[in-house]
């Protein structure tokens, strides 16, 4: 049963706190097919807790201990992810496969990575929407071609599902991306962990080859996760003092989230390094963005950083958005629809996204519509510094990658009531 949660924040607005934030999902979403597919040899520190996390971790350990007769289902819910480098995946098992996820999920594009997989020889097809999860997959894929042609522009994740699995493919993989790439540093994170477990590439342009070759013994060590990092910043951005420690986060990461500690110097927040990670100083002297700000590198910052913003009154402009409408939810609708309740609104013309703050206001009470999607709850608490009483709808999805962020609220001095 979906429940809210009434958020609030009493007293002095000085958030001093140390807060241990849970393993990255996108890091160790990838190792764990990694140490699937090297079976064994490579293994796995720091999970997430992340609900994807969690779920990808049980569906690859039931691969690895129960045979079922005829074909099985395998039910991801709400993680990309976990679909798309599943999908992948279990091409390469000889099995029969039905791949499905929650409502949400079988309205989110996948024919760009089904497409690929096809032309190297993979037995999938639509179980229910073309182009749309559930999909049926006769695995046992054994590429005698290399070549792939992709489109870059609409999901990195469909690239990374590829690049997973090429060491494993009989002739490697040759992926030639078409249309640039967005979410590039997901890419990257792919790569690096691949090397870390032995698996070397080229990348040449817009061509990334990966030969044939052999997992190597290696322990992955997830590191904290950024993108939840990212609502810390926002807190701090919002506060009138902050101090906020953030161990074992590092400034230099795999995450292209990291990217938050630059963006929100223009929102009031320095990142300074401790002995054993990070601490987070609200900086009331802010050098204020003007310029347009491009998230392509980074869309899961773009709720965080676009809600900020509007509450600081800061009317900027962003570009790089165009993959938000195809993630949890539609999120530029869910965005403009919960700013309009503070008076803000995101305007597009040209793929600018612009936020004009002249009706901003708090009203005593507001209640936030969440979309079945984590980062909008996450983004819009923050807001409990500025409004008397924040009510967050469905408060418990937070779980898809934060599962303790309201406990973690709660340890920096927010009220957090869970309604009836
Ligand atoms: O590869 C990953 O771990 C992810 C890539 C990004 O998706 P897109 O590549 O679809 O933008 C990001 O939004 C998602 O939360 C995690
Ligand atoms: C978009 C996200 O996740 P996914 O695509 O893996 O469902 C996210 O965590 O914001």
């Amino acid at each position: 049963m979906k429940k809210n949660a009434l958020v609030s924040f009493k007293g002095q607005k000085d958030i001093q706190a140390t807060i241990n934030l849970t393993g990255s999902k996108s890091e160790s979403n990838r190792a764990l097919i990694i140490a699937a597919i090297s079976k064994g040899l490579v293994k796995v520190n720091n999970l997430s807790d992340a609900a994807d996390t969690v779920t990808l971790n049980r569906i690859l350990t039931e691969l690895g201990t129960t045979e079922p007769e005829g074909r099985r289902t395998v039910d991801v819910g709400h993680a990309g992810t976990a679909m798309r480098f599943l999908t992948a995946y279990l091409a390469t098992i000889p099995q029969q496969f039905l791949l499905t996820g929650s409502a949400r999920m079988q309205e989110r594009p996948i024919a760009i990575l089904v497409d690929a997989l096809k032309s190297l020889g993979a037995d999938i097809s639509y179980a229910k929407n073309e182009g749309f999860p559930p999909l049926s997959i006769n695995g046992g894929l054994n590429n005698v071609r290399a070549e792939v042609s992709i489109k870059g522009n609409v999901s990195s994740q469909y690239l990374s599902a590829l690049l997973i699995i090429a060491p494993k493919l009989l002739a490697g993989l040759s992926l030639n991306i078409e249309g640039g790439l967005t979410s590039r540093p997901y890419v990257e994170m792919t790569l690096a962990l691949l090397a870390s477990a032995g698996v070397s590439h080229s990348w040449k342009g817009d061509n990334i080859y990966i030969g044939p070759q052999q997992y190597q013994a290696a322990t992955l060590t997830v590191e904290p996760d950024w993108s939840a990092a990212s609502y810390w910043y926002s807190i701090a951005a919002l506060a009138d003092q902050a101090a906020i420690e953030l161990p074992n986060l590092k400034e230099e990461s795999l995450q292209g989230d990291s990217k938050i500690q630059e963006i929100m110097i223009g929102l009031g927040v320095n990142t300074q390094r401790t002995a054993n990670g990070i601490a987070l100083k609200a900086n009331k002297n802010e050098a204020q963005t003007t310029a347009i700000l491009n998230l392509k590198d980074c869309p899961d910052l773009a709720q965080t950083i676009i809600v900020c913003a509007a509450a600081k009154g800061l009317n900027l402009a962003f570009t790089g958005l165009e993959t938000l409408k195809i993630k949890e939810t539609n999120r530029i609708l869910a965005l403009q629809n919960e700013l309009g309740k503070i008076g803000v609104t995101l305007n597009e013309e040209n793929e600018v996204y612009t936020l004009n703050c002249e009706g901003l206001n708090f009203p005593e009470k507001v209640t936030f519509a969440t979309y079945d999607d984590h980062r909008m709850a996450m983004a819009f608490a923050p807001l409990s510094l500025l409004i008397k009483e924040v009510e967050i709808e469905d408060f418990q999805v937070v779980e898809k990658s934060y599962p303790d962020f309201w406990k973690h609220l709660q340890k920096a001095g927010f009220t957090v009531q869970e309604l009836a």
